[in-house]
């Protein structure tokens, strides 16, 4: 990369570090210095104090308004080294370099963020990264949770667009996709994205459409404690959700049960849903960012590749999930 920066920082997790960081400085001429800080990996260090420790260093390292922070990693990654470079002096330039399926999405659209134990991403601003640089590569030393997980947003991203996509998703298998699968699916899935995005930068309307099942997905992250369930596979729980609400709540015709059969094929954590707190879960819902005026918004779909926002009301929301957590609960007993 040619490049006027004279320092960079590199964000990176314990999990990233020891696969590609020394690569990536290598990358580096000498007139460039170039200092990393680690995190533990996992969701919970999107959080205010990791924030706070990634402030001191870039700090003590006196970055400056030419210098850059590089985020090497997943979403979790992306979204704290982002967020640090969108608040350091004002802001200072950014280069995601995703390392995960999940970052697929995550790495398009400017979205950073930390958690708070209320909820997720509720600190955070929109701030675009010079650019992104994506190593497919990298892809094929993930654990199967994380290509699960990365395999939440592509449904996800399938469901919003195109119901052949949707048949020919629901035939995989998670464990042994092909590099050449994968890359289709991701190129098909960053185009979903970025039009959306194009068309509605700050989320004030379409851009909502993305957050099809992450209202429950969110709240189950908090619930369950951020880092117990990876941030897809609770996004791929909660399009279940919004499938079979769909369903219920618009009178829509959607492929839920292949999608339950698909779910439970490739092991995503349905065991996680059973025993959770249904009002606990419908209080942090509305922390959800489309909450207005105390009014939850849900993303639903009116056929694939037809979302819309739905006001539910408290009562109703109640309503499907007790038949949805009864639903999950009878089929993880047969399973
Ligand atoms: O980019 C968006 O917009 C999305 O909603 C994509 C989501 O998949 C992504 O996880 C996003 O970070 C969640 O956004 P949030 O605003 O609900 O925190």
């Amino acid at each position: 990369m040619e490049t006027t920066y004279k320092k960079v920082l590199i964000i990176t997790d314990t999990q990233v570090a020891p696969l590609y960081l020394e690569d990536v400085k290598q990358a580096f001429s000498s007139q460039v210095t170039v200092d990393d800080y680690v995190v533990p990996a996992g969701e919970a260090s999107k959080s205010m104090e990791q924030y706070s420790r990634l402030l001191d260093a870039c700090i003590s390292l006196q970055l400056d308004r030419k210098s850059l922070i590089i985020g090497l990693g997943g979403g979790m990654v992306g979204d704290l080294a982002g967020f640090v470079a969108s608040t350091y002096l004002r802001g200072i330039d950014f280069v995601q370099m995703p390392t995960t399926i999940l970052a697929h999405d995550s790495s398009v659209g400017g979205k950073v963020a930390i958690n708070h134990p209320q909820g997720k991403n509720l600190i955070g601003c929109f701030y675009n990264p010079v650019y992104v640089i994506y190593d497919t590569d990298t892809l094929l030393s993930l654990p199967l949770s994380e290509v699960r997980s990365g395999f939440g947003e592509v449904i996800k991203h399938a469901l919003l667009s195109d119901a052949e996509w949707c048949d020919d998703l629901f035939q995989v298998n998670v464990s042994k996709l092909s590099p050449e699968q994968l890359n289709l699916y991701l190129s098909k899935g960053i185009q979903v994205k970025a039009d959306i995005v194009e068309q509605d930068e700050k989320e004030n309307g379409i851009r909502r459409h993305l957050n099809l099942g992450h209202t429950l997905a969110h709240a189950l992250e908090a619930e369950l404690g951020y880092g117990e369930i990876t941030h897809g596979e609770a996004v791929a729980l909660g399009i279940w959700f919004s499938l079979r609400a769909s369903e219920k709540h618009l009178g829509a015709s959607l492929p839920t049960e292949k999608y339950a059969k698909w779910l439970i094929q490739n092991n995503y954590p349905i065991h996680l849903i059973v025993n959770i707190n249904k009002n606990r879960i419908i209080e942090r819902m509305k922390w959800d960012k489309k909450t207005v005026e105390s009014q939850i918004h849900y993303v639903l779909l009116e056929a694939i590749g037809k979302p819309a926002v739905i006001t539910i009301e408290e009562s109703k929301l109640d309503e499907l999930l007790t038949d949805f957590l009864k639903e999950v609960s009878q089929i993880d007993e047969r399973n």
